[in-house]
């Protein structure tokens, strides 16, 4: 759908616009340019996926990207279309110039074959109307220093070691950890590429903001490497002694025991008052550890939107709990090939098979609650409770089931 004042038109972004794409970006966030940042972390999204919208008089107005992305889904994975950097100049808004551009990525990511897409919304209202349902939430902790953790058989055996974070020695670590540290975890997505994984452990003094540079504490068996956390501390006085804060920016273990360790460390760290965790998923296992979580402060979120380009090729890539037979019907205003009945047949082993139907519905939606139900982390009968998901209550009690994923999803970086 073109929906763009008469005389603009599509672009792609050829490598000598960069500079200009990045402009629009930085005038739609109020981000100052900064070439220090920009030599220590390059641009990141890979050029032929940018794409411009073109005023009549040939400047950006808007502009758009997209990450080739794996997202792991139940039991499997699926290409990803990961968007990202939407942006629309101040003086250009609210005149459908997004809304082109939505169609304009549906389009061309269907084209490379990535049957879903998916967003860190920057403002939750915006994207459900294009198909993108919030497919997971997320939670940042706020805990006391010395907050009591329950024991963990195996934890103190464990070793801790601190040294400042070396890109040259520790990207590559940081990421193998992360990746097995989310094993199981629907939308635990890895940082595609060297410039992704750049960032994960990138520290541009002009971005600190009074924190010391960045830390790494890795939990150690023996030689080895069992957990490690990326953090740093800002410190401070107040009037009744040090109150620093502790930002952990990444946390990732591979069992309960180094885990626990992981946390025991971080949690009492001398000079400190407060720590703050990154974006966790409901059900991270620190919610558990931690003996009293009243005077913990947590706030919760939306994480990532999920939008299914390809209904049937999506809903085939991952796996689901348990047999099952229902019948489907969706609506898709924005890719009508999606829409209509569709019967999903999951086998003993969680494989399922999505057909055409003329069947009649059991339960009928829209494409935005498909994707929100997608990751295993949303329940039909709640949607159905408020009025998204139709059915009858025990044909949504079964969705919900086939559905549901053992582990809550979460991406803890944002794309
Ligand atoms: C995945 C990511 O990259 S998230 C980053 C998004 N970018 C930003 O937040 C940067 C600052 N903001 C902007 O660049 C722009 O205002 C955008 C991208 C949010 C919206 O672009 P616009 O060109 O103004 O949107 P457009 O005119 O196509 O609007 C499409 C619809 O979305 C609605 N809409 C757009 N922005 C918002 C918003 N922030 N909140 C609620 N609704 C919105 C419009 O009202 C319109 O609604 P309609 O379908 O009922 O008519």
């Amino acid at each position: 759908m073109n929906t763009l004042p008469a005389g603009y038109r599509t672009a792609v972004v050829p490598p000598e616009r960069l500079e200009e794409f990045r402009t629009v970006d930085q005038l739609a966030f109020a981000v100052s340019p900064d070439p220090e940042v920009e030599r220590l972390l390059p641009f990141p999204v890979p050029l032929d996926r940018l794409m411009a919208v073109e005023a009549a008089d040939g400047r950006y107005a808007a502009v758009h990207g997209s990450y080739d992305l794996v997202m792991p889904v139940p039991g499997g994975q699926v290409a990803c279309a990961g968007l990202t950097w939407v942006s629309v100049r101040p003086d250009e808004r609210r005149r459908g110039l997004l809304r082109t551009m939505i169609t304009t990525h549906l389009e061309r990511s269907l084209e490379r074959g990535e049957p879903v897409s998916a967003l860190f919304a920057a403002e939750a209202p915006i994207y459900g109307r294009f198909g993108y349902g919030s497919a997971a939430d997320q939670v940042r902790l706020t805990v006391p220093r010395g907050a009591a953790l329950r024991p963990v058989a195996g934890s103190e055996r464990l070793t801790v070691r601190l040294e400042r974070v070396d890109p040259g020695r520790h990207t590559e670590l940081v990421e193998d950890l992360y990746v097995r540290a989310g094993a199981g975890r629907p939308g635990w997505t890895p940082r595609a590429t060297p410039v992704l994984r750049a960032y994960t452990v990138g520290d541009p003094p002009s971005r600190r903001a009074g924190f010391e540079p960045l830390l790494l504490a890795t939990v150690l068996d023996g030689q080895d490497v069992r957990a490690l956390a990326l953090f740093a501390r800002k410190a401070s006085w107040g009037e009744d002694g040090a109150d620093a804060v502790v930002r952990v920016r990444e946390a990732s273990a591979l069992d309960a025991a180094s885990t626990h360790r992981l946390w025991s460390f971080l949690l009492d760290l001398d000079l400190t008052a407060t720590v703050e965790t990154p974006p966790l998923a409901v059900d991270d296992p620190l919610l558990h550890l931690l003996v009293d979580l009243r005077p913990t402060r947590r706030r919760l979120t939306d994480n990532v939107w999920v939008r299914l380009l390809d209904v049937p090729t999506a809903l085939g890539a991952r796996r689901y709990a348990g047999p099952a037979d229902v019948v489907l019907e969706v609506t898709d205003t924005l890719l009508p090939a999606n829409a209509g009945r569709w019967r999903l047949v999951v086998d003993a082993a969680g494989d399922a098979e999505v057909t055409r139907t003329d069947a009649d519905a059991h339960v009928r939606l829209d494409v935005r609650e498909l994707g929100a139900l997608y990751l295993g982390g949303r329940s039909a009968t709640a949607l159905g409770t408020a009025g998204f998901v139709l059915g009858e209550g025990r044909d949504l009690a079964r969705l919900t089931t086939t559905f549901a994923s053992p582990l809550a999803p979460v991406c803890p970086w944002m794309f």
